[in-house]
């Protein structure tokens, strides 16, 4: 288990030996994480009346207050950790879950939910970036077995991304030169091409942050 007390040498980027749990958070985590996401989607799309806005701002705030007696670092949150809720628990990545990863590449289903619109009631292109810099980023660390950073993430929008629909997310090492690793994916509504990736993850140095 990493330990986060300053005495601990810095073990650099995303920390290969990071505790993986399932149970980190208690056994309500997941519902607590889908209400959250829940909000989200309530906030972006309500239009409260100034009466229901002050309400809110109360019970978010005590809420908020409550939860700040119950912060750890980003090496022990649940958020991230939790391999057994979509996107490892991570609410701010699109929710996606793992059919397979393996060194010849990871094939998910990911959901943009309405949190995610951009506009026109379709999928915000920054959203469709992060799913692939997180998935293309696993795909090179099962294929070296080692932490790795994007140097650069290109995304060609091939067609819309609909909201609230699973979709199938393929990414996968094309090339690899040294700590170079030329990550390739894909985006598909059913058989339609939503979107696909032309990117670079350098595999980091031991300790390198
Ligand atoms: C609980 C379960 C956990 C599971 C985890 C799931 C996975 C989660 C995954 C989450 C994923 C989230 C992922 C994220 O969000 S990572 C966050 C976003 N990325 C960053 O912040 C990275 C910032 N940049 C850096 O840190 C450094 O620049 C890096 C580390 C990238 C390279 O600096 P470093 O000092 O190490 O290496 P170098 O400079 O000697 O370069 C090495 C080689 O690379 C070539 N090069 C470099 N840049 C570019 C470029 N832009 N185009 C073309 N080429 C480029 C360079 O020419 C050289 O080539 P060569 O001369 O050797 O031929």
């Amino acid at each position: 288990m990493s330990d986060s007390s300053p005495t601990v040498p810095h073990e650099g980027g995303f920390r290969p030996d990071l505790d993986i749990s399932t149970e980190r958070g208690g056994p309500h985590y997941a519902e607590f994480s889908e209400q959250v996401r829940t909000l989200m989607d309530k906030a972006r799309f309500a239009c409260p009346t100034d009466e229901l806005a002050v309400e809110a701002i109360a019970v978010l705030s005590e809420l908020n207050a409550k939860l700040d007696a119950h912060l750890v670092d980003e090496w022990t949150t649940p958020a991230g950790t939790r391999v057994d809720l979509p996107a490892r628990g991570n609410l701010t990545l699109p929710p996606y879950e793992i059919e397979e990863a393996t060194p010849e590449g990871v094939l998910a289903t990911v959901w943009f939910r309405p949190y995610h619109l951009g506009g026109n009631g379709v999928t915000h292109g920054g959203q469709v970036a992060v799913a692939f810099d997180d998935l293309g980023g696993m795909a090179s660390l099962v294929a070296v077995n080692g932490v790795c950073r994007t140097a650069y993430l290109k995304v060609n929008y091939r067609s819309l991304t609909p909201l609230n629909t699973r979709l199938t997310i393929r990414t996968w090492v094309e090339r690899r030169e040294g700590r170079k690793l030329f990550v390739a994916g894909t985006l598909h509504d059913g058989d339609r091409l939503c979107a696909d990736i032309e990117s670079l993850f350098i595999e980091l140095r031991p300790g390198q942050a």
